[in-house]
């Protein structure tokens, strides 16, 4: 039962993604089945090596970080960027086996984790409301108001609304729901083109195996693969010790059991997903809806990961979804990552300002990877400047430098 609590809540990832995917230009079925496989292995990955009633799926964030700046922004191919996932999950992986995890993971301040977090948040709410045809380019302001009287336009606000709503009265799927629904009242305009409910699943072979790893090793894509790392430690950090946390499975002292073997699952869920043909698979904050049900152990996660497995049988219908429909999904994610900024120390303005212009940042660079560099040069430069160097950690200062380094030689 608590397994199929979380399921409902991240089904929603297997209609997003290959529509996030396709604009990479990756094809949607192929890309449907590495989502739902990426999801089922890293779940199952999760329940047996370290027992947490925690699932995996691609990350949303990342997966659009992948699609828009890295393919779309830096016209990377996206088999390159691939490979980027992949070797990103190696040193995720070497991170995970050897000691210096906590060191990474302790050592970049609260204040920056947080803002990264609502960073990528605010990142995914652009991306939305321009799927949403609600924000659109203005070459006099850079942005603008789109067109609102637009059916399009109206449904996907009509669909954001009905998702706040479902989830504010705690229905289960309300995003998968609101989405549904969405493409449905698209169907008369034209705007939803009907293919069907159940049939078998589509190929997996035009993004099998196609990552480009050689093309990765390049010094071009070192920053793009340093993003995906540091996304995805941060991320998974954050989401096993809010879950655990939650789940009343931490110990006395703060500190997560298992949490090599919980980084050990999500290391190889990123690993096995760029395999499979999907950007970043990573634990998801909705498995907090499974703890919530009371879902303590793998066995939640396994449920999970059998239940990835049904859905690949649904392609018809995920494929159906258009885009406009999707987009307020993004936009609500958006707003759930932005409640991070909650918890920053707001008396104190070298925390709290760095983290603001890391999250501002993300969205306007249309960069994780710029708002990450920038929101380090911000903290170490500050904290200096306010007579609080010894508040900048040796981690900071090597991001801060690299960030800088790369940034004077024009490099976004
Ligand atoms: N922690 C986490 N939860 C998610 N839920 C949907 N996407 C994500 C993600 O990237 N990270």
């Amino acid at each position: 039962m608590a397994g199929f609590a979380t399921f409902l809540t991240m089904v929603y990832i297997v209609v997003v993604n290959p529509n996030i995917m396709a604009a990479a230009g990756i094809d949607q079925g192929a890309s449907f089945v590495a989502t739902c496989l990426a999801a089922a292995i890293g779940s199952a990955l999760m329940g047996l090596l370290a027992n947490y009633p925690i699932a995996l799926a691609p990350g949303m964030g990342l997966n659009a970080y992948f699609a828009f700046a890295v393919v779309g922004g830096m016209h990377i191919p996206w088999q390159v960027a691939l490979g980027a996932v992949f070797l990103s999950g190696l040193i995720f992986l070497a991170v995970s086996v050897l000691r210096i995890r906590e060191w990474l993971i302790n050592t970049i301040p609260l204040s920056l984790k947080l803002g990264i977090a609502a960073g990528i948040g605010f990142f995914l709410g652009i991306i939305g409301l321009q799927g949403m045809g609600l924000v659109v380019a203005n070459p006099a302001t850079m942005v603008g108001l789109g067109h609102v009287a637009e059916p399009k336009v109206l449904l996907s606000c009509l669909g954001f609304l009905l998702i706040a709503g479902l989830v504010a009265r705690n229905v289960p799927g309300g995003i998968i729901i609101g989405i549904l629904v969405t493409a449905l009242l698209g169907i008369p305009f034209g705007l939803t083109t009907f293919h069907g409910v159940v049939s078998l699943p589509p190929s997996l072979a035009p993004t099998f195996l196609q990552l480009d790893i050689p093309g990765a090793i390049g010094l071009g894509v070192a920053g793009i693969v340093f993003t995906f790392f540091i996304v995805d430690l941060l991320d998974n950090a954050g989401t096993l010790i809010g879950t655990t946390h939650r789940a009343g499975l931490m110990r006395p002292d703060g500190s997560v059991p298992r949490l090599g073997r919980a980084l050990l699952a999500d290391s190889g869920g990123a690993i096995i997903g760029s395999v499979l043909g999907t950007s970043t698979t990573t634990s998801y904050i909705e498995s907090a809806a499974g703890i919530q049900a009371g879902g303590r152990t793998g066995l939640t996660a396994l449920t999970v990961a059998v239940l990835f497995l049904l859905t690949l049988f649904l392609a018809p219908l995920a494929t159906s979804i258009p885009g406009y429909a999707t987009a307020p999904a993004l936009v609500f994610v958006a707003c759930l990552m932005a409640k991070s900024l909650r918890d920053l120390d707001w008396e104190d303005l070298t925390d709290y300002a760095p983290a603001i212009i890391t999250a501002l940042s993300m969205p306007l660079t249309f960069s994780i990877a710029s708002g990450i560099g920038i929101g380090f040069i911000t903290y170490a430069v500050t904290k200096v400047l306010a007579g609080k160097a010894g508040q900048v950690s040796g981690a900071v200062w090597l991001i801060a430098l690299l960030s800088a380094v790369k940034f004077g030689m024009g490099a976004g």
